[in-house]
């Protein structure tokens, strides 16, 4: 999917609402165990509840990971049900992967090529060859760590090194690697006072931006700092949405909150 085509998704359904898939099986509802697929039958049914009110999707590859191939065959299923059925959805793998060049282009493919996920979260630390093998998928994003949600962040990403936050070099950095009009970032919602240094940096750029709900990020703070002309936002809300109840229906008030989120994004639109 281009750029051009999530902006206009993000328009004409007044939602930059990201959905985050990290689906585990100690909180979903216990009839769905009996499924054939838990996970899968936990996903499509929350998909199927909200699809309209967001423009994109984000699994957690670790949640998948844990359960083994089992786990794997649930991530597939996922992304495959998406295109077939949802193609305007923006998918990302949250995979956090990066590594020697041709490692990289290993997790390229099977992010990219092979799940056919529209982009995967990148770890800057290993540098431009660790990051330019996913830069070269042609209407493919790379997601690369700016300034996380987490409080480990202000171990690294805040310090100075050369005079410089870590995170403010990654951003110039990454603008100089092949193909940088494929970058977007993350920056946790946690951290919305550096927003407005941050799109100095990287004006045109969408963020992703995790850490509303759960991890109590503002989404006005984070709209007021962040928001560029095109939105340029992807708000991702996992915890707070996927698990707001446990009972049979679980698929309901799970758009009741992905539906306070979109009429607040719909007011700063
Ligand atoms: O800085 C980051 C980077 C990634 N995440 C991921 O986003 C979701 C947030 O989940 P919530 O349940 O809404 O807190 C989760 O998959 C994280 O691994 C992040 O939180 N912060």
């Amino acid at each position: 999917m281009t750029t051009e085509q999530l902006v206009a998704q993000i328009y004409k359904k007044k939602s930059f609402l990201c959905i985050g898939l990290d689906t585990d099986l100690e909180k979903v509802p216990s009839h769905l165990l009996e499924e054939e697929d838990p996970i899968f039958a936990f996903n499509k049914a929350i998909i199927d509840a909200t699809h309209d009110i967001c423009v994109s999707y984000k699994p957690n590859i670790a949640f998948y990971e844990a359960y083994g191939i089992k786990g794997w065959q649930a991530l597939e299923k996922t992304i495959r049900y998406l295109n077939e059925n949802f193609p305007e959805q923006f998918t990302i793998a949250d995979a956090k992967r990066g590594d020697i060049g041709n490692t990289s282009t290993r997790y390229a493919k099977a992010f990219l090529e092979d799940l056919q996920f529209d982009s995967v979260t990148i770890a800057p630390y290993m540098g431009k060859d660790s990051v330019e093998p996913f830069l070269a998928f042609k209407d493919k994003h790379t997601i690369l760590l700016a300034l996380t949600s987490n409080v480990g962040a202000f171990d690294f990403q805040t310090k100075l090194v050369d005079g410089k936050e870590l995170y403010k070099t990654v951003l110039e950095t990454s603008k100089s690697y092949e193909n940088s009009e494929n970058l977007m970032y993350v920056v946790g919602a946690t951290k919305a006072e550096y927003l407005k240094e941050i799109r100095q940096i990287v004006p045109d750029s969408f963020l992703l931006v995790p850490g509303v709900g759960a991890q109590g990020g503002s989404l006005k703070d984070v709209c007021e700092n962040g928001m560029n002309d095109k939105v340029g936002l992807l708000i991702n809300s996992s915890r707070g949405i996927i698990y707001a109840s446990a009972e049979s229906d679980f698929a309901d008030a799970a758009r009741h909150k992905a539906l306070e989120l979109q009429r607040q994004m719909a007011e700063l639109l």
